[in-house]
């Protein structure tokens, strides 16, 4: 797959970041060839209650991930911003932080199934394409991703021709691994050490989070 530089982008509440979220996404970026993917805590989460951890800790984990990993980088601008936040407002300022960079947005399935929700969604393919990786207990649904269905490449075998549009739905292996679930365990006094990065298990422990 060789084309220009193309950026990665991974959003989320991170509330913990766990194996879920960061397994499948590595497996899918090194398909597209990407060397630079970009954690983007969200400020406030638009379709969420509020966090349980703040957002001081939620960095502090993400942090924690780029320590070991150096495939992974934090993006502020979410936290940074004083609103909600939209993908939108963070697509269009990216485009205009990387003029010319290809921009490909991480989600997991669920996300993806509840995409025609946000808010203006048809902007969104101006700006990017989708990298979609699988879920246990999210099938894709036909019905809520109908107004864009033809955007979708299931399994992809090289990036697409567009700079932006498309919805590659990635084949990765599947974790069934949650942040409410492992908020759930830690309250439970349960094992959560196979969950995520030891590192971030450790964080967890010391700052007492999600007794
Ligand atoms: N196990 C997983 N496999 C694939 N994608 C995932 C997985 N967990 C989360 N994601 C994706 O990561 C993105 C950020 O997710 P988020 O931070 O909300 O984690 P979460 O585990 O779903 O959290 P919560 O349980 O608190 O709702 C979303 O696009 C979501 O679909
Ligand atoms: O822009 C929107 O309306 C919108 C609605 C729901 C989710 N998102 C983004 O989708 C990503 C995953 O969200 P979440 O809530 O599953 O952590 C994260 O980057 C959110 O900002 C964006």
């Amino acid at each position: 797959m060789n084309h220009p530089p193309a950026l990665g982008i991974f959003g989320g509440t991170f509330d913990p970041v766990h194996w879920g979220h960061l397994r499948p996404v590595r497996e899918a970026g090194e398909k597209l060839a990407l060397t630079q993917i970009y954690l983007l805590p969200n400020r406030e989460p638009v379709h969420k209650p509020d966090a349980s951890a703040n957002t001081k800790q939620r960095i502090q984990m993400l942090q924690l991930v780029c320590q070991h990993d150096p495939l992974f980088t934090i993006d502020m601008r979410e936290v940074n911003r004083q609103q909600k936040s939209y993908s939108l407002l963070t697509l269009q300022e990216l485009a205009t932080t990387y003029p010319g960079q290809r921009i490909y947005f991480f989600i997991g399935m669920d996300s993806l199934n509840s995409l025609s929700e946000w808010y203006c969604y048809e902007q969104l393919f101006d700006y990017c394409h989708f990298v979609v990786t699988r879920r246990p207990g999210f099938e894709f649904d036909p019905v809520t991703t109908q107004p864009f269905l033809s955007r979708i490449i299931e399994n992809p075998q090289c990036a697409p021709q567009q700079e932006a549009g498309n919805i590659l739905i990635f084949d990765t292996n599947q974790l069934d691994i949650s942040s409410t679930d492992i908020r759930q365990r830690v309250k439970s006094g349960a094992e959560i050490k196979s969950l995520l990065p030891a590192a971030v298990a450790e964080y967890i422990h010391q700052q007492k989070l999600y007794q």
